[in-house]
Order: structure tokens, then C-alpha cells, then sequence
């Protein structure tokens, strides 16, 4: 029987040198058909995470399973061929500037398929559809805007219908207007494919509006806490509030480790 969970960390430790663990013995799970978000601030190893899913590392320890499979960077071919299955949306995933749109969401097609041209323009033209996009086809990358250009990058990230789809950092940079049509659009696409969506991000609101689950990890991967939206928003726990609620300081301090003032500026009869 297939298990519900489409990803499974299970007891992982990783660094990318010897010296230091980025990952500890973090053990999670993915529901399938589920928008997971793991929310944590900036270095504590949601980007690494991704690449042990997609196998662009290897955990030192534990394993990473897709789909009851265990992934494995060094096996190329079965790494083809778990990808495909894969689509990845990165945070800064450069689209072919000098191609059209349209031959941008088409690459992948041409790349791992063997389509005739005519069902390859179906596909574009109903992925670019998906995404609002289908009239921008015969731009050029250079004349789209960086709402769009995320877009379209979306629309070539399905274009081999993924059955998992990962997103680091889908609202970065983006305006208000365009981080709730991201937003939107990670949500229906996860429930009209069928898929299972994976989104890293710092924006809590925006994640926890879409999501049926969320993870917060903090540095080191630690899992400060998990659970639906709902559960983390209203716990009672200072770690997690001083991150949902965006405050600057409380258990994750303001201050980066210091001597105290009146060390550091010689200062006698001053308080710490
Ligand atoms: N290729 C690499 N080689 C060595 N260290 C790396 C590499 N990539 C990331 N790191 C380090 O690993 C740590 C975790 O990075 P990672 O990108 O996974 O964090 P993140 O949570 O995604 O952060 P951000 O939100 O800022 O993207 C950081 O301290 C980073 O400096």
C-alpha cells in the first residue's frame, strides 16, 4: 500500500563540509496532495533541504524517500528519472533570456519527450493558460516583468506534469498584488493537478493562507514546531509567536552574541 506521504526525511544529518552539520537527525513528512510550507529564517536549511529532495546532495546520514523510493544523487539514471517526476521552482530560476516564453515552457518538452511539435503547443499553451500567460507566449524574456518572468518559470516547472512541485522563496521581491496571485496560483495548480506542493519562505501570511501544513525550522533544521496553519498561529509558545507574528526580538534574539556596552565602550557604573 502506498504510504500518505509522498516525502519522507527520515533521521537526515548534513553539512556541506565536515565541520559543520547544517541538518541534524531531522525526520519530517510530506503529505501527498498537500501544500506543505517550511517557514525559518535566512541560513537555517530549507534551500538544502530541497536539494537533498532533488538529490542535488546526499545526506551524510538517514534518508530522503519520494514516493517510497529512496533518493540518491549518486545513481544518475535513477535520478533522471525521479526528476521528471519533479518540478522545482528556484528562487532564482533563470528562464533563457534570449528564447520566447513560449519556448521556454516548451524546453523542458522538447528535452525529456518525444511529442510531435503540434501536442508540444498544446501543452505550452495550456500551462501558460494555467497561469494567466497563455497572450504573453510570443514575448521575449526581456519584455516580461518579474511577476510574469515567475510565472512562466511556474508554467515551465509543470510542464511534465510533476507530481511534486518545490518552491524556494516564491514571493521574494514580489509586489503585493503579484505575491497573492503566486500565492493563489500555488494553491489551485497543487488541486487542480493533483500534485503534491512543497513552498520555502519567510512570508508567513502569505504561506499560511495556503498551506495545509506548516513546518518551522529553526538553525541546525530543528523543528520549532509543525502543524496546520491554524495550530502554529495560535500557539502560545514564544519561539513560534516571536516568528508568526514577526516580532524582532524575543527567544531569537536582536543581538548577535556580544560583550556587554559597557565593555565594549568603557563605560564604569553603567548597567549591562
Ligand atoms: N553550496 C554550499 N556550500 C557550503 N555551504 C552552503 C552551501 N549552500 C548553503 N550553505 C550554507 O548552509 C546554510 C544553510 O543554507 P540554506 O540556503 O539551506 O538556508 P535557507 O534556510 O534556505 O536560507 P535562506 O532563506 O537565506 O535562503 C547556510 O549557512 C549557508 O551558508
Amino acid at each position: 500500500m502506498k504510504s500518505d506521504s509522498l516525502i519522507e526525511i527520515d533521521r537526515v544529518t548534513f553539512g556541506y563540509d565536515a565541520r559543520r552539520k547544517i541538518l541534524s537527525d531531522l525526520s519530517l513528512r510530506f503529505g501527498r496532495g498537500k501544500v506543505t510550507s517550511i517557514l525559518g529564517g535566512s541560513g537555517c536549511g530549507k534551500t538544502t533541504l530541497l536539494r537533498l529532495i532533488g538529490g542535488s546532495n546526499t545526506p551524510d546520514s538517514g534518508e530522503v524517500r519520494f514516493d517510497g523510493e529512496k533518493v540518491d544523487g549518486r545513481d544518475r539514471e535513477k535520478m533522471f528519472r525521479m526528476r521528471r517526476r519533479m518540478g522545482m521552482l528556484f528562487q532564482f530560476g533563470a528562464l533563457f533570456t534570449d528564447l520566447t516564453v513560449f519556448d521556454n515552457v516548451a524546453f523542458p518538452l522538447r528535452e525529456h519527450t518525444d511529442l510531435p511539435e503540434a501536442m508540444i503547443r498544446d501543452i505550452v499553451l495550456m500551462k501558460l493558460n494555467a497561469v494567466g500567460l497563455r497572450g504573453a507566449a510570443k514575448l521575449r524574456i526581456s519584455e516580461v516583468s518579474g511577476g510574469m518572468a515567475r510565472r512562466i518559470a511556474l508554467a515551465r516547472a509543470i510542464a511534465l506534469d510533476p507530481e511534486l512541485i518545490m518552491y524556494d522563496e516564491p514571493f521574494a521581491g514580489l509586489d503585493l498584488i503579484s505575491m497573492g496571485v503566486a500565492a493563489n496560483l500555488i494553491r489551485t495548480l497543487n488541486d487542480v493537478t493533483g500534485a503534491t506542493s512543497l513552498v520555502i519562505s519567510h512570508d508567513v501570511p502569505e504561506c499560511m493562507a495556503i498551506s495545509d501544513y506548516v513546518v518551522l525550522l529553526a538553525p541546525g533544521g530543528r523543528i520549532v514546531a509543525q502543524g496546520v496553519p491554524a495550530d502554529l498561529m495560535n500557539s502560545s509558545d514564544a519561539e513560534v509567536r516571536q516568528f508568526v507574528k514577526g516580532e524582532p526580538d524575543g527567544p531569537v534574539k536582536f543581538h548577535y552574541p556580544a560583550p556587554t556596552l559597557a565593555e565594549d565602550f568603557d563605560l564604569k557604573g553603567v548597567a549591562p
